[in-house]
């Protein structure tokens, strides 16, 4: 087996991760990392198998570097992204159903006008960050109503999932950045989750209520409803982001969603295929494990690099190509089996309504200065996206 003596997390590989990809999609099928006693699988069938195989390579341990074996958690453990079959089975079941596409049918019309009105006020300037302005501003928009949280202290959201897609890497500066606010940001997050706080017809409600019918215990239900708070809203701004990024640097593409808005929500797919706002997730081997030719020791990490497989020229045509015509279905961005995203839904509904309300007005979308990134241990984020938007 191959070793190679690369940091996923350092800084030049959290700004540009296409090299270490490169390395490990051609080293072989596992390779090892000496530097964090992990290994690394790249390549669309390994990380495939691994994310599909949750008894060989459980989460109950974290999905993150540390081992919850061994070291106390940040925070009390997720009850689905942290939990394995059975405890994984309840929370997952009534997410799934609050959370479904049937369940989001009444929240598209309110959706849809909210995201006119924001890109009207928006496209008053002919040039403007699409980051905070778009990426962020929808998201925080939208989804803390639909959860049902009151109107103070949203601007605690995006920190606190900041640092929580931190905190699944090593304990390095951007970890170190976040923890001077994590209590008061665990504090305000926490306390979002009682019911007392959510309004009655929110994601919230819908949650508690869910455990009143017996379907969750009380003692679940802000846990459930954390998971939301967390994973529900820096993956969608950044996922809006590697969409807008995408359209700006694609004329072509534009012009042609333009004349087809129904294209809204592959396209979207494509990006979160092209750019993995997720890039990476462990696993913990529950015994000795053959994967791709080696043995990975019981108790080892495995580090999925869900960036890499959804690049891996054995599974994607042309794989560093944006092309929204490809059928991108089987892409690894919002995961794959048992833990696959219980969001997505929720993030492909929020991207069809922003680049529809943005398609009926923009005629041209390009890029009006170099964007930066956002570094993150987990995200591929975007901190300015400035764009120049010509309209109809
Ligand atoms: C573009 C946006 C999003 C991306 C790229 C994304 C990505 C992912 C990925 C890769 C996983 C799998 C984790 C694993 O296998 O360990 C996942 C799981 C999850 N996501 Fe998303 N997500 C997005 C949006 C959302 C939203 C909007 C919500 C909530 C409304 C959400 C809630 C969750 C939860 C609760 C899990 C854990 C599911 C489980 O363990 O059963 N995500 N997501
Ligand atoms: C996008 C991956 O899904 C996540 C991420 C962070 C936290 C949680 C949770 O369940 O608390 C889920």
């Amino acid at each position: 087996m191959f070793a190679l003596d690369a940091d996923p997390f350092a800084p030049e590989t959290l700004e540009d991760p296409e090299p270490l990809h490169h390395a490990l999609l051609a080293a072989g099928p596992v390779v090892h990392l000496p530097r964090y006693d992990v290994y690394a699988l790249a390549r669309y069938e390994h990380v495939h198998a691994a994310l599909t195989d949750w008894q060989s390579f459980p989460s109950g341990a974290g999905v993150g570097l540390s081992d919850f074996r061994r070291e106390k958690p940040w925070r009390p453990p997720s009850l689905l992204l942290e939990a394995d079959p059975p405890r994984h089975d309840a929370p997952r079941a009534v997410l799934v159903k609050i959370l479904g596409p049937r369940a989001l049918r009444k929240l598209r019309d309110r959706w849809f006008a909210e995201a006119a009105e924001l890109v009207d006020k928006v496209l008053a300037e002919p040039e403007f960050d699409a980051v905070p302005a778009l990426a962020q501003a929808f998201p925080l928009r939208v989804f803390p109503d639909a959860v049902g949280l009151p109107p103070g202290g949203r601007e605690n959201l995006l920190p606190y999932g900041d640092h929580a897609f931190n905190a699944f890497g090593p304990v390095n500066d951007l970890v170190a950045k976040g923890q001077p606010r994590v209590a008061e940001l665990s504090a305000w997050v926490n306390a979002q989750c009682r019911r007392e706080a959510l309004a009655p017809d929110g994601f919230g409600a819908r949650i508690w209520a869910a455990a009143d019918h017996g379907d969750l215990t009380h003692e679940q239900a802000p846990l459930v409803v954390r998971s939301l708070l967390t994973a529900g809203v820096d993956t969608t701004v950044h996922g809006l982001a590697a969409a807008l990024y995408a359209f700006a640097t694609h004329p072509g593409q534009w012009r042609r969603l333009r004349e087809q808005p129904a294209l809204a929500r592959v396209a979207f797919d494509e990006a979160v295929r092209w750019q993995s706002p997720v890039q990476t997730f462990f696993r913990t081997a529950d015994r000795d494990v053959a994967i791709g030719g080696t043995v990975v020791p019981e108790g080892r990490k495995i580090l999925m690099f869900l960036g890499a497989a959804n690049h891996d020229p054995r599974r994607w045509h042309d794989p560093y190509t944006f092309d929204p015509s490809r059928d991108p279905s089987g892409h690894v961005g919002f995961g794959m089996g048992l833990h696959q995203c219980v969001g997505q839904h929720v993030a492909r509904l929020e991207a069809e309504a922003l680049l529809t309300a943005l398609a009926r007005r923009v005629e041209r979308l390009e890029l009006a200065a170099t964007p930066r990134r956002h570094h993150n241990n987990t995200l591929r984020a975007w901190e300015s996206l400035p764009v120049r938007v010509h309209l109809e």
